[in-house]
């Protein structure tokens, strides 16, 4: 084949690739429906002429947040345009006081605020007054907002956003904040302390039956009939659950689906799964990799140094203060953290203070990880 026909050849497996897509909104959202109904009832109090409730969803990655949001934002947006206003933010791209405001700005009026030239303080009292003449709700939901802890731009955003009221009176405003970190929660209620006020709404990792629902039924909407078979795709549910993600799953059925297309293959077979398989594991570790912070990596390259099973906590703790001073609460916060992105076990032993002594084990072969840890910067002398 040249590269023209591998451009134009039209025959294909896949009846619908933009299911596999990051931004494909599934039309069945069944499981979390009693999410989405909660974050529903926030939002009615606004269509009566009251003030939405705030809400903070919580949940590990790739458990439906965004999708759940996005869904009802959708919906309310068609039912119920007259009286709320309904904001997305993803604060990893959008992660400054003007952008988030520019964000909200460019949905009141359809385009954004000029870049230059207009101080904050005019954008802001726009938005305000615009929601004062048209008498609507704003409900802001901020994505990822861990991303907004730096230099403690949260509580400025919070506050500008949920105490708008008191410059512009009858002005009404909420937040929905998601989270996808235990460790954030803390850090949130410390920074924005009580004028956030929220409903938590918690999102639970999927069993492995619903992952394998969620599988299947991209798989039949993305494949056409009878290209993966069932075992197949039962290995990926398996690979996707022990990882706890869901996002690698789409994302393997999506490199198999390839795999096979570059075979010239009506169906998926074992070897393009595995090759799958071999792809994503690297990526995902690295993508975990880097988004901790320097002091978690340093943790995490410690343990891989140390390579011993069953540890304790206790005793880690003894040998890595050794080398870098740290508290125990930051200690155990870094520990909790590097469990939740499922890079190490933690098991009670049952013995310690109050039975809370753990043993800590790597998930992950420690030669692998070094290799995929990015290197720190040495100071420059
Ligand atoms: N119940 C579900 N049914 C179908 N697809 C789902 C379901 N839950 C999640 N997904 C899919 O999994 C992927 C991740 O979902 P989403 O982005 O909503 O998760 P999230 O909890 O916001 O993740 P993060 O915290 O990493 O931002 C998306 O491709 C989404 O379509």
């Amino acid at each position: 084949m040249d590269l023209q026909d591998i451009l134009l050849h039209d025959e294909t497996i896949f009846k619908d690739v933009r299911v596999f897509n990051s931004d494909y909104l599934p039309e069945e959202f069944k499981l979390r429906q009693s999410q989405m109904e909660e974050m529903a009832f926030s939002l009615r109090p606004a269509l009566h002429g009251g003030k939405p409730s705030n809400n903070i969803l919580l949940g590990p990655p790739a458990t439906g947040k965004t999708t759940a949001i996005k869904k009802l934002f959708e919906m309310a947006q068609l039912d119920c345009e007259d009286d709320i206003i309904c904001v997305y933010v993803n604060c990893q791209l959008h992660s400054t006081k003007f952008g988030i405001f520019s964000q909200i700005y460019k949905k009141i009026f359809g385009h954004n605020p000029p870049e230059t030239g207009v101080p904050f303080a005019r954008i802001y009292n726009k938005i305000m007054n615009e929601l004062y003449d048209t008498d609507k709700a704003l409900i802001v939901a901020l994505d990822d907002i861990n991303h907004l802890f730096h230099g403690n731009i949260i509580s400025q955003i919070f506050y500008d956003i949920l105490r708008a009221h008191e410059s512009y009176e009858g002005v009404r405003t909420g937040i929905f904040a998601v989270l996808s970190d235990v460790e954030f929660r803390f850090i949130l209620d410390k920074n924005v302390g009580s004028i956030f006020n929220a409903a938590e709404i918690n999102f639970k990792p999927y069993t492995y039956e619903e992952t394998y629902n969620i599988l299947k039924e991209r798989v039949n909407l993305g494949f056409y009939p009878n290209v993966i078979s069932n075992d197949l795709l039962e290995e990926i549910t398996t690979y996707t659950f022990e990882n706890g993600d869901l996002r690698l799953g789409i994302d393997l059925l999506r490199i198999s689906g390839n795999n096979a297309e570059v075979r010239a293959s009506r169906r998926i077979e074992y070897g393009d799964v595995e090759k799958a398989f071999k792809v994503s594991k690297s990526v995902s570790l690295r993508y975990i990799l880097n988004s901790l912070s320097d002091k978690e990596k340093t943790l995490l390259r410690f343990i891989t140094r140390m390579d011993k099973k069953n540890i304790t906590s206790g005793q880690l703790y003894e040998e890595y203060n050794r080398e870098n001073k740290i508290g125990y609460a930051t200690y155990n916060r870094q520990i909790n953290k590097l469990e939740f992105l499922r890079l190490i076990d933690t098991t009670y032993t049952g013995s310690g203070k109050k039975g809370n002594s753990r043993y800590i084990n790597l998930r992950f072969d420690s030669k692998q990880i070094q290799e995929n840890l990015p290197q720190q910067k040495r100071r420059s002398l």
